[in-house]
């Protein structure tokens, strides 16, 4: 039998689901989001926003914002004995593969973990979500060798977040920041890790395993690891002049630049950079500090005039992490973090209107037998 369907490699531009939840709009530079643009959403709105609208369809008024940070926060604590389990890790082990032992473990403690209907995956996802920082900032500490911090329930959802991460209590302006960047990362259409997780998904299999699965998807420098793999470039170039050279040598050299590049927005800037830009730049200001601002900035203007590529997501997010301080180890665990709203979002989606995914192949292998 012959298959005589299309084939496109990597599956580029194959329509793969039929979704509510959004869209890359690259014409008007839109991230459609329920409906609204998440580029404008970033300008007032919150993380917590957010993740109403993807769980609850809306926009959430003040008093229903209050109740989902309160719902989460009643969810911060993680059991014991995860935190034993990430303690018996070697300390060599990323924490993104932590996060994934982490949340994998967690299916032991559903005890309804067969049931899929939405309003069981909705309450596992606001307890996926409450716990997740949680498990991103401790495991990285564990990892460490140093002491846990625990959540500060005084504290906003994304000030904790940072807190929990790097013992401080962010100022105004950091938390904010930080927020921005989570809503940022929070949902993106249909990308390597979400498209994984649905695939899991359509097999009946749980949320914890679509998870699991989507956080492997999303570690690879590909995807979700650019992150932190464009900050090694920053530090080890150190300054304008050098990070001019060392890309100009790897272009040389034939090899990508991370950060740079998208299979949607190719010849475009991603939007969501460009608010991060920004975010880099209050915080150089902040600081009294530009100079990843000019070093990025630098970088920028040579991918354009070399290969005419411009800047995702990961290339601004990165030296902003930096500035508020967080281990470049946690960079792409915090994508993942974020991202778990999006992907709860798409399988419950899935198991609600379910059909396998089973693709065919292009068989190009040899035939023995007729
Ligand atoms: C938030 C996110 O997860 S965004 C993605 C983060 N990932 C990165 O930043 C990694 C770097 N970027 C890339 O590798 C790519 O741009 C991807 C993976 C994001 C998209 O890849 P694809 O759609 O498969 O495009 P592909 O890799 O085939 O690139 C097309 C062409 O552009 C070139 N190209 C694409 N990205 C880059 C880059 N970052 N640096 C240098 N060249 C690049 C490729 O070499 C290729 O050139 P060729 O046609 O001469 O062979
Ligand atoms: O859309 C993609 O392919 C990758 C990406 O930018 C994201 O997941 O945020």
């Amino acid at each position: 039998m012959t298959n005589t369907t299309t084939f496109s490699p990597g599956l580029e531009g194959v329509i793969a689901v039929e979704t509510a939840i959004s869209l890359l709009d690259t014409e008007l530079g839109q991230i459609v989001i329920k409906g609204y643009d998440l580029i404008e959403l970033s300008k007032t709105k919150g993380y917590l926003d957010i993740v109403h609208l993807l769980l609850e369809g809306t926009l959430p008024t003040e008093e229903e914002k209050s109740n989902i940070e309160s719902k989460l926060k009643e969810k911060f604590e993680v059991p014991a004995s995860i935190m034993t389990i990430l303690q018996a890790l070697p300390k060599e082990t990323h924490p993104m593969d932590a996060l994934r032992t982490g949340i994998s473990a967690l299916a032991g403690y559903d005890l309804e973990i067969d049931r899929h209907t939405v309003v069981d995956n909705k309450r596992r996802a606001y307890e996926v979500l409450g716990q997740i920082p949680n498990i991103i900032a401790n495991s990285y500490h564990i990892l460490q060798k140093e002491d846990p911090i625990y959540p500060l329930q005084e504290l906003s959802y994304s000030a904790n977040y940072l807190y929990m991460i790097t013992g401080n209590k962010p100022s105004t302006l950091e938390e904010a920041i930080f927020d921005q960047s989570l809503l940022l990362y929070s949902e993106h259409e249909m990308p390597n890790s979400t498209f994984t997780a649905r695939v899991i998904a359509s097999t009946l299999s749980d949320l914890y395993g679509a998870l699991t699965g989507a956080v492997a998807s999303l570690k690879g420098n590909l995807h979700g690891g650019a992150n932190e793999a464009v900050m090694h470039l920053l530090l080890e170039a150190g300054s304008v002049n050098a990070f001019e050279a060392l890309l100009e040598k790897r272009l040389r050299d034939k090899e990508k630049i991370m950060g740079f590049g998208h299979r949607v927005y190719m010849k475009k800037m991603d939007p969501r950079a460009l608010i991060m830009k920004n975010a880099l730049k209050e915080l150089c200001v902040l600081k009294g500090d530009d100079l990843l601002y000019q070093m990025c900035e630098a970088g920028e203007r040579l991918m354009e005039r070399e290969k005419g590529l411009y800047p995702n997501l990961d290339y601004y997010a990165a030296p902003v992490y930096w500035m508020l301080g967080i281990p470049i180890p946690l960079y792409t665990p915090i994508f993942f973090g974020s991202r778990t709203i999006g992907l709860c979002a798409h399988i419950i989606e899935q198991h609600e209107n379910n059909r396998l995914f089973r693709p065919r192949v292009h068989y190009i292998g040899e035939r023995h037998s007729k």
